[in-house]
């Protein structure tokens, strides 16, 4: 029975390992993590994180063939594969702060599993990673090898989406795998392409070489976050001018070329991959020597800042330039729909940008917990993309922000409501009650585009969505930049 092992429990390493479990029943699936409260959690009824259909994955294969534990050095011992899915956050300090990959985790697993192993292993690098790493990794496992271990290092990156992620890893678009171009690195490419075969159809499995699955990542990423500055670009341009950047968006996708996908203008981008993967991108392309190139990718950072000032500055400036003392209310927290996760999503920036123009804001959001949106309002940037025990602690709690588990009772006698996540319930909410409940004017500032704009006017309610014509109101006021 081939024997898998899997350094971290997270977004990824939890529902892949599991959905692997549930489609190779021959196989031994065994999640392990430094977190004890994440592996308690794997192994209770309530998993850590929240993703459609993932609990009932977990169900049918925990204690048959899936397995969590803290138990990291057996498990990484015994196991013919290990994935490596530890985080790789951005670096906040020493050199390419702001930008380089921190390898920290990734290095001290390397070292661990250099130090336990007592058989030939497959180390596989899920986590991304900057092109190459898998050169230093190589270093390290073999440095000091006195025990013959033959170690093969495959790039196998995700590319699953949160929210839809069993069903991305049920139907992948593609299975990456990159390995070394000997006869021992063909072996382990086909040994890991036999795993995903037991679901994935063979010409759905790309193998190439190490350095070009290490940098599809990076692409793929890039590729898909300039898409969203582009079209949140034009979304800007459309509000200057009276054009409806759904339209736009419509017509510029129907062309086959481009294709109708990821063309949704919003706030901004968030979640913990897209600025953190194109800012090590970037510093890649200084280190290399690629200054214009880095400086073309800088551009989709830059753009979605901006998208995420200009909401609020358009939001303070129609409302008399001023927000102070008012209760603005926070539809929507999640970095987007159906998930709990809250890292970089753009509802972090924009409340602190109201709450630095001294608003009071009320936050719903379905699925994230108070103690989570009150220690993202008080962390510094990237400190959340480390192990949840080695964060730093939660600092006193942001008073002028309150949340309420009801969308009625965060926007009851509020000036403004902004829609920072496109939840679904938040298409049927009953306006008109929420109408009545509010101060006059009556603002509703939509990051997502899941309101109907004219149906909300008739109620009386004052409406900014995204790159759509303008209110004569909006128009009025000045301009923002
Ligand atoms: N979240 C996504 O949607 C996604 C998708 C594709 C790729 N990725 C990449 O996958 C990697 C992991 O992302 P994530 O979202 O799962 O992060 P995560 O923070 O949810 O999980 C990482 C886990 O690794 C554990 N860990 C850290 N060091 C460890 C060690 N030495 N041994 C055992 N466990 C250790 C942490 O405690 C944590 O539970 C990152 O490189 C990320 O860029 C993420
Ligand atoms: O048209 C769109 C599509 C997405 N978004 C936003 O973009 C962000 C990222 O969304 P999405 O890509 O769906 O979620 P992630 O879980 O961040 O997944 C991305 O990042 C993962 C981590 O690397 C990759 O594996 C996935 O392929 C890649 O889609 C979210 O804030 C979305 O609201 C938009 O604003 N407009």
């Amino acid at each position: 029975m081939v024997k898998i092992c899997c350094l971290g429990a997270g977004y990824v390493g939890g529902p892949t390992m599991a959905v692997i479990a549930l489609k190779c029943p021959a196989i031994e699936v065994v999640v392990v993590d430094i977190s004890t409260t994440r592996i308690s959690a794997w192994n209770s009824d309530q998993l850590p994180i929240y993703e459609p259909g993932l609990d009932d994955v977990v169900k049918q294969c925990r204690g048959r063939n899936l397995f969590f534990s803290t138990d990291i050095e057996k498990h990484v011992s015994e196991a013919d594969i290990i994935f490596v899915s530890v985080n790789t956050p951005t670096k906040t300090r020493g050199l390419g702060a702001g930008k380089a990959a921190d390898l920290t985790y990734w290095e001290s697993a390397a070292r661990m599993i250099a130090d336990v192993s007592k058989s030939d292993k497959i180390v596989v690098e899920k986590s991304t990673v900057p092109v190459k790493t898998a050169e230093a990794i190589e270093k390290i496992l073999t440095h000091n090898n006195n025990k013959g271990i033959n170690f093969q290092i495959l790039s196998n990156p995700e590319f699953l989406a949160e929210g839809t992620a069993i069903q991305d890893l049920f139907k992948p678009d593609r299975v990456l795998i990159g390995g070394r171009e000997t006869p021992e690195g063909c072996k382990a490419v086909e040994l890991l392409k036999s795993v995903y075969a037991n679901w994935v159809p063979e010409d759905q499995i790309i193998t190439t070489n190490l350095w070009s699955a290490e940098l599809s990542k990076l692409a793929a990423n890039a590729f898909l976050a300039q898409r969203i500055s582009s079209v949140n670009a034009i979304s800007a341009l459309c509000e200057a001018t009276g054009a409806d950047v759904a339209e736009v968006a419509y017509s510029v996708g129907k062309d086959s070329r481009i294709g109708p996908k990821f063309l949704n203008a919003s706030v901004g981008f968030g979640g913990s991959c897209f600025q953190k993967d194109i800012l090590n991108l970037i510093y890649i392309c200084e280190c290399n020597g690629l200054p214009e190139v880095a400086d073309y990718w800088k551009q989709v950072i830059k753009i979605n800042d901006y998208q995420k000032s200009r909401f609020v500055n358009r939001l303070v400036s129609s409302m008399f330039n001023t927000v102070a003392g008012k209760k603005i209310a926070v539809l929507g927290f999640a970095f987007k729909k159906d998930t709990g996760d809250t890292r970089e999503t753009p509802a972090i920036d924009v409340c602190k940008g109201l709450l630095g123009d001294k608003a009071k804001i009320s936050i719903y959001d379905p699925q994230v917990t108070e103690d989570q949106i009150q220690r993202d309002l008080a962390m510094n940037k990237f400190d959340w993309d480390h192990p949840i025990h080695l964060q730093p602690m939660s600092p006193t709690a942001v008073k002028e922000a309150s949340v309420e588990w009801d969308a009625y009772e965060a926007t009851k006698g509020a000036h403004g409501v902004c829609i920072l996540t496109e939840w679904d319930e938040f298409k049927k909410l009953d306006y008109e009650k929420i109408y009545e409940n509010m101060q006059k004017p009556a603002f509703i500032f939509d990051g997502r585009n899941v309101v109907d704009p004219e149906k909300l006017r008739k109620i009386g309610f004052i409406v900014y969505s995204i790159g759509k014509p303008l209110d004569a109101w909006l128009k009025d006021m000045p301009a923002v930049a």
